[in-house]
């Protein structure tokens, strides 16, 4: 019996209707995710990567098309109960403002994890991301951005989920920190099995964590391969301008 990809998307369209105009976030995208894979999803603002990112996590329905969860259709935050996890670009969107940072990570875990387990998978996530143990018993307003954004992904991490879905994750982070997270998606992570689909402006970042690449623009998938190969030598003229702007440090 062959397994189902992880995800499969099949002509897949979305659109909004802002001030009785529409606008086509996505537009006919068809696009395979293999558990274990690591796939990025690269362009330029406002070409719809937030708006595949939020179907993948069932936050919003296409409009046209299909998707399906290992093989299966419907309704994805059902098929996807928590194996999903996203991480978002605000981190404090991801915290309670009234409630210590560490309370905040500790308590999804209570359903799967012993309280002693729990603070055990706190403090090592806290080391591989960076960050100083004390930090957790502070409010999320005292934490900088970065830090924030560093117990962000400690906290999707230590869920232990099969998919992260990251939409720019590493756009308030300095390098250091952004070199440490990286480290520790492809160990923490990736190296166990799990499987990324990251939105990152950071080519760099982009070219070290992705099996694969998929360039959107203006809603459609212009390119889409091997991340070597794409680096290498990109197809579409879009995607070389991208690649050029980048190396120029224009993005
Ligand atoms: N809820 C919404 N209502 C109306 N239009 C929307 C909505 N969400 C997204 N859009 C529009 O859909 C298009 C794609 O937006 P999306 O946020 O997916 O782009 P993006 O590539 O993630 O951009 P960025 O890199 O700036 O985050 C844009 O034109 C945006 O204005």
């Amino acid at each position: 019996m062959t397994i189902p990809p992880l995800y499969e998307l099949e002509h897949l369209s979305k659109s909004f209707h802002s001030d009785q105009r529409e606008v086509v976030a996505l537009s006919d995208i068809s696009l395979v995710i293999e558990a274990g894979d690591s796939l990025a999803v690269i362009g330029e603002s406002g070409s719809g990567k937030s708006t595949l990112v939020q179907i993948l996590c069932g936050l919003t329905r296409p409009t046209s098309g299909e998707i399906r969860f290992q093989g299966q259709k419907g309704d994805i935050i059902k098929l996807t109960k928590g194996r999903v996890q996203l991480l978002l670009q605000d981190p404090k969107d991801s915290f309670d403002p009234t409630w210590t940072v560490g309370r905040s990570i500790l308590e999804p875990l209570h359903l799967k994890f012993s309280e002693s387990e729990g603070s055990q998978l706190l403090a090592e996530a806290f080391e591989k991301v960076g960050l100083s143990p004390v930090l957790a018993s502070r409010r999320p307003s005292e934490l900088s951005g970065g830090q924030l954004q560093r117990a962000s992904i400690a906290r999707a991490l230590t869920t232990r989920p099969d998919v992260l879905v990251a939409d720019e994750p590493l756009s308030s982070l300095d390098v250091v920190s952004k070199l440490k997270i990286v480290d520790t998606i492809q160990e923490g992570f990736l190296r166990d099995g799990g499987t990324l689909v990251i939105v990152s402006h950071d080519l760099s970042a982009v070219r070290s964590l992705s099996k694969h690449t998929a360039v959107i623009l203006r809603g459609e998938l212009i390119e889409y391969a091997d991340t070597e190969e794409l680096f290498e030598s990109p197809n579409h003229p879009y995607t070389k301008e991208l690649i050029l702007s980048a190396s120029s440090g224009w993005m």
